[in-house]
Parts: structure tokens; C-alpha cells; sequence
């Protein structure tokens, strides 16, 4: 099983780190060919806008686009999370993402003055008590369709209720950045989650 790491822009090697801790196979993923050779996907943090036009330079939109609609698992941390959305609310007007997830995100939704924070995310199906989410000017989810499972919501403080972790079948995406903070259990899921698109492929 191999896990691709998208490495056009943010915190690849962070997620890179993350697949190792777990004895997954990671591997970096730039060009087209690269993606080909990769059992699923992961869509680090940084700049959603930057990520968009990278892809359309790096020829990945429309095999990205098309791999993820085909089944393939990918998880989106923060910039990933837009990514993976349908829609997008304070996007940039070029800025075009992957989709697979039928929700709506606002980027930068916790507020400009914050740039980013920290607070306590309960994850459905994952145990072992909350997670520390560190959120860096993070999006949050507006509206999900019916097909999104909402795996996790801010447990307090001002932004309490707000949808930060979503899956949708074979697509997962949260707000915060589990790499950053050592917490391996997100990855774990994921990991998971790409040992059962297997089976079902094999099987
Ligand atoms: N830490 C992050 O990934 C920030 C996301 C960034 N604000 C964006 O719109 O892409």
C-alpha cells in the first residue's frame, strides 16, 4: 500500500512523517505519473489558492479530479479540506478545487483577527478522547449533503458546533492539522480506511 503526499505547496513532510510513524509507504506526488503510482492521497495544509494553480501548471487538476471521482482514498487536512470540497465560500475566483465531498467550506471562517487557535474536537469512530486541533486560519464546513458523515464538531469556546472533520465514503477531511500535533490517530483512520478500499478492489 502506498500513500501519496500531495507536494506542490505546504506541510508535506509533516504528513510524509505521519505515514512512516504508521509503516505505511509514503511518497511525494507532483506530476501525473507520480499520482499513477499511488493507492491514495493526502492533501496537506497550506494555501488552497496556491495549491489550485499549481495543479492546473503541474497538469494534476483534471487526473486528480478524476482519480478521486474513481474511488481512489484521500484524506485533506485545512488547505486539503477546501480542496476536497464541492464549493468553496471566500475562495479566490480561479481557484478551483479537486471536489469528491459534496459540502460547502469557507476558508479563513474562524475570523481574521485569529489567525489560529486551539480547541478540542471529539472524532466519531475514533477513540481515545478528544483531539487537540490546532487550527491555522482554518475553514470550517457550512452545509454538508446527505452523503457527508459529520465525524467531528468544535466542543467549545466561541466557535462551538462548527464542523471540522467529514467523511464521505472513501473521502475524509478535517479542519485542523493532526500533523502538526503529534496525535497519529486521524492518520490512523486513514490508513485504515485505504486497508478496506483494498479489499473491496481485491476482493
Ligand atoms: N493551514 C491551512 O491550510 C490554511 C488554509 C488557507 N487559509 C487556505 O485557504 O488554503
Amino acid at each position: 500500500m502506498i500513500i501519496g503526499v500531495l507536494a506542490l505547496q505546504g506541510d508535506t513532510r509533516e504528513h510524509l512523517h505521519a505515514v512512516a510513524d504508521l509503516d505505511a509507504i509514503g511518497r511525494p506526488v507532483r506530476r501525473p505519473e507520480e499520482l499513477d503510482s499511488v493507492d491514495a492521497l493526502i492533501i496537506p495544509g497550506g494555501e488552497s489558492t496556491t495549491m489550485s494553480k499549481l495543479a492546473v501548471e503541474f497538469g494534476l487538476l483534471e487526473p486528480l479530479q478524476k482519480r478521486i471521482a474513481a474511488g481512489m482514498p484521500a484524506y485533506g487536512s485545512c488547505a486539503g479540506m477546501i480542496m476536497l470540497a464541492t464549493t468553496i465560500l471566500d475562495g479566490r475566483a480561479d481557484q478551483v478545487p479537486f471536489g469528491g465531498i459534496d459540502m460547502t467550506v469557507r476558508r479563513n471562517a474562524f475570523g481574521r483577527q485569529v489567525d489560529s487557535f486551539e480547541g478540542n474536537v471529539d472524532i466519531s469512530g475514533i477513540d481515545g478522547g478528544s483531539f487537540h486541533a490546532v487550527f491555522i486560519r482554518a475553514p470550517w464546513v457550512e452545509e454538508v449533503s446527505d452523503s457527508v458523515e459529520v465525524l467531528g464538531r468544535v466542543n467549545d469556546g466561541p466557535s462551538a458546533g462548527r464542523i471540522v472533520a467529514v467523511r464521505q465514503q472513501h473521502l475524509l477531511a478535517t479542519a485542523f492539522h493532526p500533523e502538526l500535533t503529534g496525535d497519529l490517530r486521524v492518520h490512523r483512520y486513514f490508513v485504515e480506511m485505504v486497508r478496506e478500499a483494498g479489499k473491496t478492489t481485491e476482493g
